[in-house]
């Protein structure tokens, strides 16, 4: 291979250590560069010559220095400063000078004292990859793999050279993240550098006691585990704590001081201070894995693409009982936590994002049980009992925790950041900042109306929210901000009837009156109840559906609680013809009880533009119903619907003209005229709903149906394979 080849030409290593080798070693073993090392200890080099890990010793000297187009520094942190001084009368403007220091802001504040300021091709980074060991026998070249750098521009930072330093970590198969100096040495203050200090802190401790010999004899997985670290450099980490003093030393004193609550709770016998402290960082740390599990070291893992297979002619026969509602399931934690006393939470479905709201409340001191699987107890705080977390809260990609978590946090005494991941930055949050902001809370994001975004709270007299939207997750909102009101507040939510947030509200004790479509609520506490959720509701319409489809079907569904619009929906689904049994108004304000369903013909129907809007969410199920039914069906309006419904359809609209349904979409109406459906291969897009609704449509079909990207749907209905099993129905899954 000729020079030119090397994407990333001549590099020199300084420090030829366990990092320093090892980048040089994945450059060198994937060809991307020519390697050059410099080291103080002669031995370091010729090793690093003789095992491949570089080309060619170097100096610092300017015949070298001149020719590099990459200089990593890999010395301990506190020797940079002398290196970058002997670098800098031969150095260029076009050679990218980085690091691997563990710290990010003394190698800056080095940087300036040598040059005056920091010249634009001094980008510094920082692998979050390395082990116990040093020297340059320990490199590996796999050892960035899979891992994150952090990358810490300046705004003088030369762009092509920041693109080559994201390129070169890229390279060595590394997921790169951008920081400002400061936070990074923040946050490895406490994720780094404080573990480090209390590995060798424990192990010098004990090791100089009388019964020395007898601990580490008998030193079981626990002390191996928490101390591995304390083999590691000490020239390299007595550096890191002189370079990083302010950041460690108030993450030192914030752990001291809760050492100290932890010392006092053994001597009071204080159990429930114990077990609140070690139920939230067991949750708090099995969270963390389980969202690094989709992740492998840094990296967000490939989802393996699942497909259902669904095989006509079967039938669906028997009794079951749903899991909750997954909105209702983080409603649920929300309105428990806070609460005063203890609730009893069963058949709570804890799938898909729902283990978001409750890590956040579990941050914030909410002691959460989980007693059995779909039974939680929660200690609740009260309305105003939350404590500050220590980092922002994150609610990842859950819209419903966000909209639960926002007005919770505004009616807390303490200022807060709430940061997001993925598709929730992009989308406007004006109506929910809109909710906090007339309770009287200060928001403040860097852009307007979007995450991330940092909270401070207020109060506001005569809270009166008029709700634009029908949205469930704002109508929720607006009912939790209500309650921080401290006078009678009242909301007007954009359709009436009473749905789940009221009902579950009046459970825990919420004083609502309704006076003609206005909630008003008066100021009182939540208080602690025993609740049983009831089956989801899209899953009760979708087997609804699938036994009207599937002759011979006789099901019973035993734990409906249906609120005024899936009551409306299976009304809709009588009136048409459907086989279907509706449960009663009970005191609580939901249908409560078995739903049976059984075949029948189903006629062609009408949907006004209202109706659509109504049924938003089932519009799926409700097209499915139309390819079935005799005759021709309009459903009117979608072009009024917010643009997901809308565009959820337009796929749905596809799927049926792929199966040979005869479908037309004109000026927001659709028609649709009932036939069979072919057999045939679909995508729903990830779309758990839309995933649904295509497996009713297959559902009797004249031949086999294939449908692909169904990950979403097992994440968030992950009996759907016990379910379908037990009562009967042939889908297969495959990946
Ligand atoms: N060890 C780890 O797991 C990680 C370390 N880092 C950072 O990487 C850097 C290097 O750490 P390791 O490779 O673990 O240490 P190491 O001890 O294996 O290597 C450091 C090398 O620098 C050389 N050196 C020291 N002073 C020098 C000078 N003035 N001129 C030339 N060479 C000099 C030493 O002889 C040694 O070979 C440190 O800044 C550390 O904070 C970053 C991520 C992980
Ligand atoms: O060995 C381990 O577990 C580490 O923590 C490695 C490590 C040490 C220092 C850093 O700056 C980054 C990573």
């Amino acid at each position: 291979m000729t020079v030119e080849d090397k994407k990333f030409g001549n590099v020199m290593i300084i420090g030829l250590g366990m990092i320093g080798g090892s980048f040089a070693k994945a450059l060198k073993d994937r060809g991307l560069a020519t390697l050059y090392g410099v080291d103080r200890r002669e031995g370091e080099l010729a090793l690093g010559v003789s095992t491949g890990v570089i080309d060619f010793p170097a100096e610092i000297t300017a015949e070298y220095v001149s020719k590099m187009d990459v200089i990593v520094l890999a010395t301990p942190v506190r020797a940079m400063e002398s290196v970058i001084s002997d670098l800098q009368p031969f150095l260029s403007k076009r050679t990218l000078v980085t690091d691997v220091g563990s710290t990010k802001g003394s190698v800056v504040d080095a940087v300036r004292r040598v040059f005056g300021f920091v010249p634009g091709n001094f980008i510094l980074g920082h692998p979050i990859a390395g082990a116990e060991k040093s020297g340059v026998l320990a490199s590996n070249p796999l050892l960035f793999e899979k891992h994150m750098a952090i990358v810490t521009p300046l705004p003088d930072s030369n762009p092509v050279l920041l693109d080559k330093l994201h390129h070169l970590w890229r390279a060595v198969g590394s997921d790169v993240v951008s920081m400002d100096v400061e936070h990074h040495d923040h946050v490895l203050a406490s994720s780094s550098h404080l573990p480090h200090l209390l590995a060798y802190t424990l192990v010098d401790a004990l090791a100089n006691g009388e019964r020395s010999q007898d601990i580490f004899k008998f030193a079981a997985g626990g002390f191996r585990d928490f101390t591995r670290i304390a083999s590691s450099d000490p020239v390299m980490w007595r550096d890191v704590f002189m370079a990083n003093k302010e950041a460690t030393l108030a993450t030192l004193d914030h752990f001291t001081d809760r050492l100290s609550d932890m010392r006092t709770a053994i001597e009071e016998g204080d159990g429930a201070s114990m077990f609140g402290v070690f139920t939230r960082a067991k949750s708090a740390r099995d969270h963390f894995l389980r969202l690094l599990e989709q992740r492998t070291g840094g990296v967000v893992k490939e989802v393996r693409p699942v497909s259902i297979s669904v095989l006509p002619a079967s039938v669906i026969k028997g009794e079951l009982s749903l899991l909750g509602d997954k909105s209702l399931s983080h409603k649920v934690i929300t309105i428990a936590a806070l609460s005063e006393g203890t609730s009893e939470v069963r058949n709570i479905d804890l799938a898909g994002d729902v283990r978001i709201t409750m890590q956040a409340f579990r941050d914030m001191g909410v002691v959460i049980e989980e007693v059995a699987e779909g039974h939680l107890r929660v200690h609740g705080v009260g309305l105003r009992g939350l404590k500050a977390p220590i980092a922002p809260v994150n609610v990842h990609e859950s819209r419903e925790s966000l909209y639960l978590l926002l007005p919770v946090l505004a009616g807390q005494s303490f200022p807060v950041s709430v940061i997001a991941e993925g598709v929730l930055l992009k989308q406007s949050m004006g109506e929910l900042f809109s909710v906090v902001r007339q309770m009287g809370g200060e928001v403040t994001s860097e852009v307007t109306d979007c995450l991330p975004v940092h909270l401070s709270p207020g109060e506001s007299e005569n809270l009166t929210l008029r709700l634009n939207t029908g949205s469930e997750q704002l109508r929720m909102a607006a009912l939790l901000a209500s309650l921080y009101s401290p006078t009678q507040a009242k909301v007007t939510p954009f359709l009436s009837g009473l749905s789940h947030c009221e009902v579950l509200l009046r459970q825990f004790g919420m004083q609502m009156s309704l006076d003609e479509s206005v909630f008003h609520v008066s100021p009182a506490p939540l208080l602690a109840t025993d609740v049983v959720l009831s089956g989801d509701e899209y899953e009760m319409v979708w087997l609804v559906l699938l036994a009207n489809i599937l002759p011979g079907s006789d099901l019973i569904m035993d734990n409906a609680g249906l609120d005024s619009v899936s009551y409306a929906l299976l009304c809709l689904l009588q009136s048409i013809g459907a086989n279907v049994s509706i449960p009663h108004l009970d005191e609580s304000g939901l249908y409560k009880g078995d739903v049976k369903a059984g075949f029948a013909e189903l006629n062609g129907f009408t949907l006004s533009a209202q109706q659509s809007y109504q049924f938003r969410e089932e519009l799926p199920l409700l097209c499915v119903a139309a390819a079935y039914a005799r005759g021709e069906s309009r459903i009117q309006g979608l072009n009024g619907l917010p643009y997901y419904h809308e565009d959820r359809i337009l796929a749905l609209v596809d799927a049926l003209g792929h199966l040979n349904i005869d479908v037309t979409y004109e000026h927001g109406d659709l028609l649709i005229q009932g036939g069979v459906p072919c057999g045939g291969e679909l995508d729903c897009a990830g779309d758990d709903k839309l995933a649904l609704a295509m497996i009713a449509l297959a559902a009797r079909s004249q031949s086999a149906v294939k449908i692909n990207d169904c990950q979403k749907l097992l994440q968030e209905f992950n009996e759907l394979e016990g379910v379908t099993l037990q009562l009967g129905f042939h889908c297969s899954v495959a990946q």
